[in-house]
């Protein structure tokens, strides 16, 4: 043993503040700032240095303890069986040291010795105490001695049964488990926190933990959160299952989630293959996972083996790779989805994630840039999760170099060189090149051709791009021009293909109204959608016309929709794209207009003056649901003026004219015959209306 000098205490003094501090945040703040990896790597070297120098170690060293003291926001609830750590075991050597030593303290041969083996959930540990079935308690692991009682969150979610099943439940049961959110549900939570400028969460765990920690529980039920048991801490009175993996399927008997992948293996060998087997899955089990539990499961011989101060002697955790990673943010680019969407994409110095290596991850939108205050330059963690694209979730404070530089939006595409907007209150921007994008375009093509929208057979996505990059096609219309010879010439596309495709082409010209609009691919309009404007308008031609009131009457178009199909059809470049396929000779059946007649079809209405029933744009609405055009002026040819409070110049005209006036009850009156299918205008003219 050496002495230790200055320099060593230096270090011990300034990992256990480092540790310390790193602990507040994680577990109090549930908003790290070290990389687990980081955190892991800091807290085995403070361990090693302590190993080295025992006389070193002080009771409130971050190796002796766990987790924080709970915080005062919370009532304390005393852990009646301390809710310990696990050891840890980076390596295949140090699990088969683990099995090693359980062997020779039980004094057995280690390939006879079964272990319980179960995915290391990586989320918030919590305690549930059931009396007589019923949950009584909830709490957090806190420093494992006292938690805090977090009861009316945990009975918000739906995994917990606030009752055991079954007829007899135990007396008395505290079970253990873990609360996560699962990669879907974590997207979606984000996704939304970053339109409505929530709280955006680094990781699932951070957002479990944060969840189960709100002072006000409505709060919590608003999260996906989920509870799965791995541990009873007590049971009265005792079964009489002799092993791990037994009370563990009886939790099951009583209505309480477990792992799915829980299994039991022998010796160190077993254990080895499932942890490698698992390793291999975790991408694709849909949650975060750190590792693998290894416990032993005979109970006997686990209260045999009993405790050391920070965690059980008869478990382990085999961690796995760390899922978030520091890197350097060496720049940016911005790509163009195909709606345009102007992602911004961090180019990293290559890193290695849980297995992988990420040299690109995405910052979403100009917003998440600004939340997450990041600069190029920067060295930032980043976070690989699954099949979820890698993301960057914070920038590591205090390593900014001199010359780092502030990230701009482009207010050009980078593709097109078209505009770039960025709608009020929308937090993505947009190249606004449409379908003359090539960035766009391709992806316009894919969703033109795709067996949803006009299903043409033989036009694949390969296909599309040798046009697209050939420049045989721009826009959808040139597709319906192709000439078999021509389409010959392509690679891999014998004279037989290229027929083909133009008979598909010819068969696909004969559509319906809801797959034209669908394939047009406005945003935010997917096939129910275009199925209710094509019911609800019966012609294109109507829909195009339609302001955004008269689109919002239509069923599940609430205002954003409204307003991407509005601004679709006022696009010159989109009607003339239109206009071209129809010239190719597209076409479709009229659809009927939502089981409704249109007894306003070919008619022009004029509405003036202010409707106490209704704004004039829902009047409007109306009137073309009927299948009425509505004009702004009054001419020979209007069928009718609606004239409101305050009628004016146009009234005027139209009583010179002798276009049919119609005053608000004598409109409420009519619209309500027409509406119910009823197209004699004079049969209604006395009904009173009711408005
Ligand atoms: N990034 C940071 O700043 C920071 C700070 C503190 C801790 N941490 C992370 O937390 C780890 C230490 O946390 P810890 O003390 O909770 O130990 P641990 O995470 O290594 O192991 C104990 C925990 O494992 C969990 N667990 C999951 N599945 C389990 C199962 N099937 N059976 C039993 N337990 C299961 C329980 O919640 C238990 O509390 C560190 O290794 C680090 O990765 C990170
Ligand atoms: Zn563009």
């Amino acid at each position: 043993m050496t002495q230790p000098n200055q320099q060593l205490l230096d270090e011990v003094a300034r990992l256990r503040a480092e540790l310390d501090d790193a602990n507040y945040r994680y577990y109090v703040l549930d908003d790290p700032s070290l990389t687990d990896a980081d955190y892991d790597r800091r807290l085995r070297r403070l361990q090693a240095l302590e190993v080295e120098h025992p006389e070193l170690v002080t009771p409130d060293s971050p190796t002796q303890r766990v987790g924080a003291p709970p915080d005062a926001g919370f009532p304390e609830i005393e852990h009646a069986v301390p809710m310990l750590s696990l050891d840890n075991a980076f390596s295949e050597e140090e699990l088969a040291a683990f099995v090693q030593r359980v062997a020779e303290r039980l004094e057995c041969d280690p390939e006879t010795l079964d272990f319980c083996c179960e995915p290391k959930l990586d989320g918030a540990a919590v305690s549930l105490v059931y009396e007589g079935g019923v949950l009584v308690s909830g709490a957090t692991r806190g420093d494992g001695r006292t938690g805090e009682g977090i009861t009316s969150n945990l009975r918000t979610l739906r995994s917990v049964p606030l009752k055991l099943r079954g007829d007899r439940p135990p007396a008395l049961l505290e079970v253990r488990g873990e609360v996560v959110i699962e990669h879907a549900d974590f997207e979606a939570l984000n996704a939304r926190a970053r339109a409505e400028e929530g709280k955006v969460f680094a990781n699932p765990r951070n957002a479990a933990a944060g969840s189960l920690r709100q002072l006000d529980p409505r709060v919590t039920a608003t999260r996906p959160l989920r509870f799965s048991a791995y541990q009873v801490a007590r049971i009265e009175p005792a079964p009489g299952d002799a092993t791990h993996s037994a009370l563990m399927a009886h939790l099951g008997d009583f209505g309480l989630r477990t792992s799915r992948e829980l299994a039991v293996v022998r010796g160190a060998e077993g254990v080895v293959d499932y942890c490698r087997a698992l390793g291999e899955r975790r991408d694709g089990l849909g949650y975060d996972i750190d590792g693998v539990v290894i416990k032993v499961d005979d109970l006997r011989l686990q209260r045999e083996l009993g405790f050391v101060s920070r965690a059980p002697r008869w478990a382990i955790a085999f961690k796995f790779p760390a899922q978030e990673q520091t890197t350097r943010l060496n720049d940016v680019e911005f790509q163009v989805g195909r709606t345009g969407a102007i992602t911004p994409v961090a180019r990293l110095e290559p890193v290695s994630v849980a297995g992988v290596t990420v040299s690109n991850a995405t910052l979403h939108n100009a917003d998440e840039i600004a939340r997450l205050g990041v600069m190029i330059g920067d060295t930032v963690a980043i976070r690989r999760a699954g099949d979820v694209i890698p993301q960057v979730v914070r920038v590591v404070e205090g390593e900014r170099p001199e010359d780092a530089r502030e990230i701009v939006f482009p207010e050009r595409c980078p593709v097109c060189d078209s505009q770039v907007e960025r709608l009020e209150g929308e937090a993505v921007a947009r190249c606004s090149g449409g379908l003359y994008c090539p960035a766009q375009r391709k992806e316009a093509l894919k969703h033109f051709a795709s067996r949803r929208a006009l299903d043409i057979d033989g036009l694949g996505e390969k296909l599309i791009e040798q046009l697209v990059e050939r420049d045989w096609v721009t826009t959808p219309a040139d597709l319906f021009r192709l000439e078999a010879e021509r389409l010959a010439e392509l690679p891999r596309m014998g004279q037989k293909s290229s027929e083909n495709l133009v008979a598909s082409l010819e068969k696909a010209r004969a559509t319906t109204l809801a797959r034209f609009i669908y394939a047009l691919g406005i945003r935010e309009v997917g096939e129910a959608t275009a199925a209710n404007l094509a019911r609800h308008f019966g012609t294109l031609e109507a829909l195009m016309e339609a302001e955004v009131e008269a689109l919002e009457a239509v069923e599940d178009v609430g205002p954003i929709v409204a307003a991407h199909l509005h601004t679709f059809f006022r696009q010159p470049h989109n009607r003339e794209t239109i206009d071209d396929l129809i010239a190719c000779g597209l076409r479709w059946e009229e659809e009927a207009v939502g089981e409704r007649p249109k007894p306003l079809a070919g008619q022009t209405w004029v509405l003036t003056g202010t409707l106490a029933s209704m704004t004039r744009d829902q009047g409007k609405a109306r009137l073309q649901a009927l299948g009425a055009k509505v004009a702004g002026s009054v001419s020979k040819k209007t069928a009718g003026l609606v004239a409101g409070e305050a009628a004016g110049s146009k009234l005027e005209k139209a009583m010179q004219l002798g276009v049919p006036v119609l005053d608000e009850a004598a409109f409420l009156a009519r619209l309500a015959a027409w509406e119910a299918g009823d197209s004699d205008m004079n049969q209604s003219d006395d009904e009173e209306s009711e408005a």
